[in-house]
């Protein structure tokens, strides 16, 4: 039998709440026509009735004195007239009397109605800012000097965002940043917030972003549009602060890591998605090895130009990949050190649909050749428009053993903190890949270059909108690999393969144009001429010149 974990019994608590707020809502302030608009007046009223009553009682329990004095001295005043039977009104008096003593209540519960939101946010803030002396003693931020007094990280102020708190940390002298950085877990769980990020500002002072949401609602991805395909910046779901959370593409490696289930064809298909109107003017050629036998990848075949279904098929597309990676050291050398896509020079990526068929459980000697091969295209294609995006179910050794090479790293949903510590290192600290529940598919952790951890939800991708988006953005004809120079010992492996398999190309399917790189017939080569005996001669001297 199965034992409920704490984890489970909340995502099961959670859906429970959900639909039963969605079925009020539904008959509610949901329904349709002149009953629903009733019930949203209705509840906005009493909201706002609420909001001036909590907030009156908030001051009132901070505030008895005035409170206590204000009614002793209204109702008393008002008995006076009463005994003294005082002709004329004897209500105005004791009453602004009662107005006076309790205006400031009164001017929170007005604000709290008019503004709930910003009433709420800056309360908060001020709670916030109350306790932090004891929150930045107790949390290792503080230092006796020598005279005695205690000093303290400095607060500079409290900001808030969707979903989040940030507090401005100031570190003060003495103080080194990492001690920030180490203390951000234990303000985190002082404030009882769901999670945290840190940002550096400048030297000695940090953002800590604290959350208030637990979880990141999943969204469904749209159909791209072309202004929004920057590999430099591409948006791929939402962020903890409800922002559009983006990947930058170009330049980086990526490796995704995720258990079963975790959502890893969220964050391919993220990426590959809204790269598609960028493949489709040319900017962008993908590249793809879906070694689970095509079942991710062929969803969306048109989108991308060579692709390989097995580990030995594999090999042939790394080595053309090899190949464009030699033909821009040549074109770029003096030129450029990071390079710049166009229309015909495009910024190749490769995705790979389990990177642990190729690097761990393939044959022997297919492995040895994808080790060389990636490590190759890992530590010189980068630079050179070459990147790679390889996702990865099981984070062992074999599998990401050149996880060092991958400077950027998304963390989905993983089995334990030895697996976090695995594909993270250190970072694992910043990005606890292991917490995330399993009911927060397409949640992970991105690590990026800099080191830095953010939690983010990559957004959904249906079948249907796959395949829609292949076919308005399908890859240009002209989906060429440089062809293996004379000599080059791919031309062999690349023949064979092709005709032993059938190497999935572009070309296959389209136009001759695009065939897969086929060899050039090559020219039978003239006998070589008899060299001309050399005449003897001695070591050449600076006379002889
Ligand atoms: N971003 C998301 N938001 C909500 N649900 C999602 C999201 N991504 C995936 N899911 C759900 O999780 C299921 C598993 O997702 P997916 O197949 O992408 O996982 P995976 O990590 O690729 O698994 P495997 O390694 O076993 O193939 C999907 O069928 C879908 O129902």
């Amino acid at each position: 039998m199965n034992t409920p974990t704490i984890t489970g019994l909340r995502a099961a608590l959670d859906a429970r709440v959900t639909s039963a707020r969605a079925a009020v809502r539904a008959s509610t302030v949901g329904r349709p026509g002149r009953s629903g608009k009733a019930w949203r007046i209705a509840a906005w009223i009493a909201y706002r009735d609420w909001m001036f009553t909590r907030a009156f009682g908030l001051w009132a329990g901070k505030h008895p004195l005035p409170v206590i004095l204000g009614v002793l001295l209204a109702v008393g005043w008002w008995g006076i007239l009463i005994l003294a039977d005082v002709p004329g009104d004897r209500i105005t008096g004791p009453a602004l009397l009662l107005l006076v003593f309790l205006s400031p209540g009164l001017f929170h519960g007005l604000w709290a109605m008019v503004s709930p939101r910003r009433y709420r946010q800056v309360m908060n803030a001020r709670a916030i800012a109350g306790v932090w002396p004891k929150v930045a003693e107790s949390c290792g931020l503080s230092a006796r000097q020598p005279d005695g007094t205690i000093t303290i990280s400095r607060l500079r102020h409290v900001r808030h965002q969707a979903g989040a708190v940030v507090l401005r940390i100031e570190t003060f002298a003495g103080q080194t940043p990492d001690t920030l950085h180490r203390a951000a877990q234990a303000i985190t769980t002082a404030y009882r917030a769901h999670g945290y990020e840190t940002s550096t500002v400048k030297p000695g002072v940090l953002d800590l972003i604290l959350f208030t949401t637990y979880r990141i609602a999943p969204a469904t991805a749209r159909m791209p549009e072309p202004e929004t395909a920057n590999p430099d910046n591409l948006p791929v779901g939402r962020t903890r602060a409800g922002q559009v959370a983006r990947l930058v593409v170009r330049g980086r490696h990526t490796l995704v890591v995720g258990a079963t289930g975790a959502g890893k064809g969220s964050a391919l298909w993220s990426v590959v998605g809204n790269l598609a109107p960028a493949v489709h003017v040319g900017t962008v050629r993908l590249w793809g090895l879906d070694l689970k036998g095509g079942v991710e990848l062929e969803m969306g075949r048109a989108l991308f130009g060579h692709v390989a279904y097995g580990s030995e098929d594999a090999i042939p597309v790394l080595r053309a990949l090899l190949r464009v990676i030699d033909q821009r050291k040549e074109t770029m050398r003096g030129i450029s050190r990071l390079h710049v896509p166009t229309p015909g020079d495009p910024l190749h990526v490769l995705i790979i649909d389990e990177l642990a068929d190729l690097m761990a459980y393939a044959e022997f000697e297919v492995r040895r050749e994808a080790d060389r091969l990636m490590s190759k295209i890992l530590t010189q294609g980068r630079a050179l428009g070459v990147v790679v995006l390889a996702c990865v179910q099981n984070p062992r050794q074999e599998a990401v053993g050149q996880r060092n090479l991958y400077p950027q790293k998304v963390a989905l949903r993983l089995d334990s903190d030895i697996e976090s510590d695995m594909v993270l290192g250190p970072q694992a600290r910043l990005a606890p890949a292991h917490e995330i529940s399993r009911g927060e598919q397409g949640t992970a952790y991105i690590v990026g270059e800099d080191g830095m951890a953010s939690m983010a939800r990559f957004d959904y991708w249906p079948d249907d909108l796959i395949r829609a988006v292949a076919l308005r953005y399908a890859a240009p004809a002209d989906h060429t690999a440089p062809e293996p120079r004379s000599g080059d010992d791919a031309l062999n492996a690349w023949t064979a393969a092709a005709a032993r398999r059938g190497v999935h190309n572009n070309a296959a399917d389209k136009t001759t144009d695009n065939a897969a790189p086929a060899p050039r017939p090559r020219k039978p080569r003239a006998p070589r001429k008899p060299r001309a005996p050399r005449a003897p001669r001695s070591t050449p001297t600076a006379e002889e010149d």
